[in-house]
């Protein structure tokens, strides 16, 4: 048997699965806590970890690496670049190691470099972090020395936004969607005729604030906090992405845990939950601009989709918009390993990182 491995790192979470073609064979999810991911010395060291978790799956699952047939992986925070499939080069490789931005995603293609080059077949990324489909007038922040740029569940977003579109018989590059990614990071990207023209820099950038990331900050105190003295520059970027948003306020990044309290009577969960919902309410409503005032649909995907109160509560500040489509958990493991199937059989030519110019 011939078998596609996905590997999907995310902040809260591992996903690894192993695909016959386009078929699941067999997936795991690995949830992580704040406790477990605070404690690693170093970046290196929780690629390892997040490595072991790969390769105990393949264990488990006694698959032998020499039966795989292509393994892919998600894509970090490499140059910007356009949407596609790229082979895993040392290219790819030193940038995500270089990156001052960091998050789980920068290790998926060293894991799956790897294991591929044991198996002696080829890594693979698709649809990475960084699909950069932005307006001109969308990249204009404010200041010229802060451009805003494209940073978000690029993966997740068209795949989910493609399924939709394929379910009501239509083409992607007809539509224009508002769809909301809700995982560790959230996600809320403007597709017009099938380019994200618009999206909120999801990691350390601007947007709602998430389980794990504290979104659009007062920028004036950020920088005074910064330059005052009580705390270091990566304390500072721990209250952007790690510890910031819901696990500040409540010290975990496990929102099903928040939402079951907060509807178990906890009114500080209820406070924290309702301010998320109506940041991301706003930033749906604010996409209503680059999509002209033309929204075919909003679809609500990612973890927190899965939480129906969460989504409900959300739907009431935004179905006066367009139809709302919930989407729970994400397609990212079937969009990979879809992506490996059109590479396999040569449907699909992939791109060379080195090569892309954008
Ligand atoms: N049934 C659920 N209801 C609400 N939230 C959920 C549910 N299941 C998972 N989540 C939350 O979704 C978040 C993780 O989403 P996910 O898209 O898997 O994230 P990531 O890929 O960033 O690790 C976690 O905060 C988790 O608690
Ligand atoms: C960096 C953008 C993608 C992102 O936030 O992913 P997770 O929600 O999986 O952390």
């Amino acid at each position: 048997m011939q078998y596609i491995l996905v590997i999907n790192p995310g902040s809260t979470s591992t996903k690894v699965a192993i695909y016959e073609g386009e078929k699941e064979y067999k997936v795991k999810t690995l949830r992580h806590s704040i406790e477990e991911l605070q404690g690693f010395p170093s970046e290196e060291d929780q690629l390892q970890y997040r490595k072991e978790k790969v390769v105990e799956f393949l264990k488990e699952e006694q698959i032998d690496i020499s039966t795989l047939a292509i393994v892919m992986a998600r894509g970090g925070l490499s140059k910007p670049i356009e949407s596609g499939v790229y082979l895993v080069d040392e290219n790819l490789l030193h940038d995500l190691k270089e990156t001052p931005r960091k998050h789980a995603s920068n290790w998926a293609a060293k894991i799956a470099f790897d294991i591929a080059k044991e198996a002696e077949v080829n890594a693979y990324i698709a649809d990475p972090v960084v699909v950069d489909e932005l307006s001109d007038i969308a990249r204009i922040s404010g200041h010229p020395k802060f451009p805003r740029i494209s940073v978000f569940h690029a993966l997740n977003q068209k795949a989910v936004a493609k399924t939709y579109a394929n379910r009501i018989g239509k083409d992607y590059k007809d539509l224009n969607l508002i769809v909301t990614h809700m995982g560790g990071g959230v996600s809320v990207g403007a597709h017009l005729k099938g380019k994200v023209v618009d999206v909120n820099q999801a990691l350390d950038g601007d947007g709602p604030f998430s389980p794990e990331r504290s979104g659009t900050l007062p920028v004036g105190d950020v920088v005074r906090a910064a330059f005052s003295g009580a705390y270091t520059q990566q304390e500072m970027i721990s209250m952007l992405v790690g510890k910031g948003g819901m696990s500040a306020y409540l010290n975990t990044i496990d929102a099903k845990e928040v939402i079951d309290a907060a509807q178990n009577g906890d009114t500080k969960a209820e406070q924290i939950m309702q301010a998320m919902i109506y940041q991301i309410a706003k930033s749906i409503n604010s996409l209503v601009v680059p999509l002209n005032n033309e929204v075919d649909a909003i679809i609500l995907t990612g973890g927190l989709a899965y939480g129906q109160w969460f989504t409900s509560e959300l739907e009431k500040f935004v179905k006066h918009i367009a139809p709302v489509e919930i989407h729970p958990g994400e397609d990212e493991m079937w969009a990979l390993a879809f992506n490996g199937y059109q590479v396999i059989k040569k449907k699909v030519t992939p791109k060379e990182y080195g090569n892309t110019e954008y």
